[in-house]
């Protein structure tokens, strides 16, 4: 039997197929690149270039593949540009994700882990946020990852799919063998854009927003390195199997880290300069997400490897300093 993993030549898919594959999984991936790259998904994977919207294909992929879960990755994936395009976050998140749902059920797969967020929360009454704490989310990429968990919800009830959605905070970090890495184009998450940065690769990092309710102002994040990311997915996998059971959880460090202070953390691990300039803020932006992931280590069994800041951007940078223009250079 097979994993699908949805958006799989992407960032997190990409560590995540890595994994499994460690763990003896056997992995078909399905991505139509629109950010991913087939060089990041590894040899000998079954890949489907497709589209979650394309029907015909995905009955395909089921028909020729015994596959016994999906994990679902495929998405758009940007706070800033959703707010400023609803309709393509409505279309490619709620539409496709209902689509590859709709081809589940209709194929007999009962078992998917979802790839939500800690935006579904929007700003958080209190921190550290806990899967029974309100979602409220503040803008439309949080609406459109809460609207496929109720989604979830309710298929469990109908057609006894089982599901685990995973609300991760911000994922970053690399193989740590440096094998494959982060490589958006353009970029927009913060630690490689500090990484380009510090490759000369743009001559500054923009702040955005230095007005926050916070110490220093700037907006805190939980960081979470991808390779603890892969395993709960896998452990998720693990429990779906197990226990026949949905379920909700948060994944971070429980550790917050203001933006001047990733970027002084960038500064310590890459010894070079890194100039920082204060910009207006960015819509849609909470200003703190710090995780509870307490329940995915009460229930999932998960325990973090990489917690330490540092060392996630000691990874990073190693992907970056070696792969200084991705993966289009290969
Ligand atoms: N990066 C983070 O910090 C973070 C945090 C929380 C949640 N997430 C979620 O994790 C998932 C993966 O994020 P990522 O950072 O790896 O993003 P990514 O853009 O690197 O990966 C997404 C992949 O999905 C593919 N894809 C998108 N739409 C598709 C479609 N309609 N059909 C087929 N393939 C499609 C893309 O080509 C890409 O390879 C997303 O669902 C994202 O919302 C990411
Ligand atoms: O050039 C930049 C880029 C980002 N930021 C700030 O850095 C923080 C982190 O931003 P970013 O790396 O873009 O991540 P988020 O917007 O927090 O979103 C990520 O983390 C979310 C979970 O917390 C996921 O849902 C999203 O998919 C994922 O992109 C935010 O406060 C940004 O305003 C800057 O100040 N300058």
């Amino acid at each position: 039997m097979a994993i699908l993993v949805t958006g799989g030549a992407g960032y997190i898919g990409s560590h995540t197929v890595l994994h499994l594959l460690n763990k003896g999984e056997k992995v078909v991936v399905f991505d139509n690149l629109q950010k991913g790259h087939q060089e990041a998904v590894m040899e000998g994977v079954s890949f489907y270039k497709g589209d979650l919207h394309d029907s015909d294909l995905l009955d395909t992929v089921f028909a020729e593949n015994e596959i016994e879960a999906v994990i679902h990755f495929a998405a758009n994936s940007l706070v800033g540009e959703s707010v400023e395009n609803p309709i393509s976050y409505y279309q490619n998140n709620v539409a496709g994700s209902l689509n590859l749902v709709d081809r589940m059920v209709e194929n007999g797969v009962k078992k998917i882990v979802f790839s939500s967020t800690a935006a579904v929360y929007g700003e958080p009454e209190t921190v550290p946020i806990s899967e029974s704490d309100r979602t409220v989310p503040g803008n439309p990429y949080g609406e459109t990852k809460l609207a496929i968990e109720k989604l979830l919800f309710w298929a469990d009830q109908a057609y006894g799919l089982k599901s685990v959605a995973l609300r991760y905070f911000n994922a970053a970090g690399a193989d740590p063998e440096g094998r494959i890495g982060e490589d958006h184009t353009p970029e927009s998450h913060l630690i490689p854009i500090v990484l380009e940065a510090a490759l000369g690769k743009r001559p500054h990092v923009s702040i955005f927003g230095e007005d926050y309710k916070t110490e220093d102002g700037t907006c805190i994040r939980d960081y979470i390195h991808v390779m603890d990311l892969a395993e709960a997915h896998y452990l998720a996998l693990e429990k779906l199997k197990r226990t026949e059971e949905s379920g909700v959880y948060n994944l971070g460090n429980g550790t917050g880290f203001s933006v001047k202070e990733v970027i002084e953390t960038c500064r310590e691990v890459t010894g070079r300069d890194i100039h920082a300039v204060a910009s207006p803020r960015r819509a849609g932006d909470p200003a703190v997400l710090i995780a509870s992931s307490q329940k995915a280590k009460d229930e999932l069994g998960w325990m973090p490897q990489y917690p330490d800041l540092k060392e996630i951007v000691k990874h990073a940078w190693n992907w970056h300093v070696n792969h200084p223009d991705g993966y289009s250079a290969q």
